[in-house]
């Protein structure tokens, strides 16, 4: 399963009846990357269940092939890695190619880089604009060298490990899981022990599958809202068995789409309800939101929730910076539930949206523009006029710019405007919510690709 490149397939959406019933999203991509390649450095078996099958994992679970994994799929979401071990990966013979996926390629050049192969890293159009400087500075002061890169720092580019990783401190220039998580993974491969320090607290999927495997790690306050994670290298890692709970960043695309649609009355299952990734839900709440947290359980080391969610008056609200790491891929469907509130929605701080797999923040604006919203944006804060439930639509298609969350976004904006709404290519969402629209339709949503 491969994204179009070069057709794009556009998608529409249009209003209809309200949306109802129960679904369940898809596992969770920051942890389903993360089993993969926890699987490869592991000695034994890894047993994964409810691996989200999108295309940016499916990259990965290929480059940790190309490394020297056994990886099956076993049943749709249950997968098997056999490892290697930390020290043990091959060198891998063609260009490892992540397509769409900035966790996949980041993660993985901390995994390889800490290892004495060469490594070539590549992906699509969209990729190959993202700043990679970040994780390539941490990478150096390890030791690792590389070997050659596109303009800037970007993909393709090539690695060369050294023949023993140096552990560091760093501390992340930006509120960053993908930086912390690749300085990490490259520390597994050095003696002693390596320190991340961050100053906003982001997802912690790496600290606590470290944790799982075997490994050590302490993590301590740092200031106000950040933290020092301290990892001791070189520990074995032993294979072990993983329940990827849903993703809660694909839960807020059927969730938003419930809140702005009349008459809804929808209950998603199982959501992720990790504290670093419901920044969303807080702040829905606090626009008015009707949404309940049943039945709350654990699941795979998670809490997790069935979230009951009806139609809602929605009051704009200031979203503050501090909040972002732990909503950063909500706010394109945020700006969508603050287009249909009443008053102004205020969303703060929101530098890191413009290296996504597009410039989110122009990406959102454009969208908001044709759907005929009013929207300013001020500095890196993104300023959205609500309309108090009526919002237009219409206008040309939105350019999704290979982003997925775009494009779910303004599909679910059309599931409430006057006017319908489409996407110039549906083709992304693949990478990360393969059954978007089967499961939208579900609900009854009027969706056509
Ligand atoms: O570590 C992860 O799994 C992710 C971290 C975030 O990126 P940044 O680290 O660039 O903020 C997020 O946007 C991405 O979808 C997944
Ligand atoms: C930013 C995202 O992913 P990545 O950085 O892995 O491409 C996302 O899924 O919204």
């Amino acid at each position: 399963m491969s994204h179009a490149h070069g057709t794009p397939s556009p998608v529409a959406s249009r209003s209809g009846a309200p949306l109802k019933g129960r679904i369940r999203v898809p596992g969770d991509k920051s942890i389903s990357h993360r089993s993969m390649i926890f699987g490869l450095l592991s000695i034994g078996e890894t047993r994964v269940e409810g691996l989200l099958e999108g295309d940016d994992v499916l990259r990965t679970a290929e480059a940790c092939r190309a490394l020297g994994a056994t990886i099956t799929r076993e049943a749709p979401g249950r997968w098997r890695i056999v490892g290697v071990g930390i020290g043990g990966l091959t060198e891998p013979k063609g260009v490892l190619d992540f397509g769409n996926a900035g966790t996949g390629s980041r993660l993985m050049m901390g995994v390889a880089g800490s290892h004495p192969i060469t490594s070539t890293f590549d992906g699509d159009a969209s990729l190959r604009k993202r700043p990679m400087r970040r994780i390539l500075d941490p990478l150096a002061q390890m030791g690792v060298t590389v070997v050659s890169e596109a303009e800037g720092g970007r993909v393709p580019l090539t690695l060369r490990g050294p023949r023993e990783t140096i552990p560091i401190t760093y501390e992340t220039p930006a509120a960053s899981a993908q930086i912390k998580s690749a300085i990490l993974l490259a520390g597994l491969n050095s003696p002693g022990k390596t320190t991340v320090i961050e100053r906003e607290a982001t997802r912690d999927h790496t600290e606590r599958m470290l944790r799982h495997f075997g490994a050590s790690v302490e993590v301590a306050p740092h200031g106000t809202d950040g933290r020092a994670i301290t990892l001791q290298g070189q520990p074995e890692l032993r294979g072990t068995d993983i329940v990827v709970p849903t993703d809660p960043s694909s839960a807020a695309f059927p969730l938003v789409a419930a809140l702005i649609t009349p008459g809804s009355d929808v209950v998603i299952e199982g959501v992720m309800m990790n504290p670093l990734r419901t920044g969303l839900i807080t702040t829905l709440i606090e626009m008015g939101a009707a949404i309940e947290r049943l039945n709350e359980r654990n699941e795979g080391g998670e809490t997790v929730a069935d979230l009951r969610v009806r139609h809602s008056r929605l009051t704009g609200v200031t979203v503050p910076h501090a909040r972002a790491p732990a909503m950063i891929d909500e706010y394109p469907i945020l700006a969508v539930a603050a287009s249909f509130a009443e008053g102004t929605t205020r969303m703060q701080g929101l530098h890191e949206l413009r290296v996504k797999e597009s410039d989110r923040l122009a990406a959102v604006a454009a969208g908001l523009a044709e759907a005929g919203v009013a929207y300013e944006i001020e500095g890196d804060d993104l300023i959205v006029h609500g309309s108090g439930g009526k919002v237009r639509g219409g206008g040309r298609p939105v350019a999704t710019h290979l982003d997925h969350r775009i494009a779910m976004s303004f599909l679910v904006m059309g599931l409430a405007t006057a006017e319908p709404m489409t996407v110039d290519d549906g083709a992304m969402i693949v990478t990360s919510f393969p059954s978007f629209i089967p499961l939208m339709r579900e609900l009854g949503a009027t969706i056509q690709d």
